[in-house]
């Protein structure tokens, strides 16, 4: 008799998730009762037309925004019920966030940029090892104008891992950079995904990325339209757009 794989462990958890945007004039209602499960070491790819709710989503998960209504659970806790203070522990804690632009400091070096995260995490690796991590060992202390835009991103995701998070939300991180160097990023991510085993979440408008997710989530108009669950996954390097 064949025993059944175990399951992996829920990171994420949302019912019925809801988000208002209420700007006074207008009511936007950015998520319309959205219910997603996300698993331990996974990379889910969120797809989705323009508007359809992927960073809000993303922000809510990340403790960056609350909830209208609705629960989301990071594992056992349900952040839409903490406190300011508790949920900027747990984003400092637990998230680690990569943007589409990278949000470096100017005059800073990569080496830098790195040692203001880990400065103030509990259990970081050392900025050198997270920028070997993406292959930037030779540009440790190039600034960020001495860099390509794939490079920056690379410490820009640098930064984001250094404090060892245990989740890892990308946010249209390859939308300023062409394919060949979006690429290289993917593969960063790829890579930090199998070693560290960062469950990582990576909104995105390249459709193509998809095919290197464990788990693809398609958004429409503040819900969740499909989940496809990959058998096979491609590499990186054979994916272009
Ligand atoms: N701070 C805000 N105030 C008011 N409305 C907002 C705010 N943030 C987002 N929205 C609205 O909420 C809806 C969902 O936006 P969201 O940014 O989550 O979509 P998205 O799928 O990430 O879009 P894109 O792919 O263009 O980034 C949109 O209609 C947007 O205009």
């Amino acid at each position: 008799m064949t025993e059944a794989a175990p399951q992996p462990a829920e990171v994420f958890r949302t019912r019925r998730l809801t988000k208002v945007y209420d700007t006074g004039k207008v009511k936007v209602m950015a998520l319309r009762g959205v219910d997603l499960d996300l698993y331990e070491s996974e990379m889910s790819v969120l797809l989705g037309p323009s508007g359809s709710g992927k960073s809000t989503l993303l922000n809510i998960l990340g403790g960056l925004d609350r909830p209208t209504s609705g629960e989301v659970w990071f594992r056992d806790i349900n952040l839409a019920t903490l406190s300011d203070r508790e949920l900027t522990r747990y984003r400092r804690d637990k998230v680690g966030f990569v943007f589409q632009f990278y949000n470096l400091v100017a005059s800073l070096s990569a080496r830098e940029n790195v040692a203001l995260v880990t400065d103030i995490a509990a259990n970081p690796m050392p900025p050198e090892e997270a920028l070997r991590l993406v292959g930037l060992e030779h540009r440790m202390d190039h600034f960020p104008a001495e860099l390509s835009g794939g490079e920056q991103q690379r410490v820009a995701i640098a930064r984001a891992i250094a404090k060892r998070p245990e989740v890892l939300l990308c946010d249209e991180p390859t939308g300023a950079l062409d394919s060949k160097t979006g690429v290289q990023v993917l593969s960063v991510l790829d890579r930090i995904n199998a070693e560290l085993g960062t469950t990582t979440v990576v909104i995105t408008h390249n459709a193509a990325i998809r095919l290197m997710a464990h788990r693809v989530i398609r958004f429409h108009d503040g819900q969740i339209a499909a989940v496809e669950v990959n058998e096979a996954r491609l590499p990186p390097e054979e994916i272009s757009w």
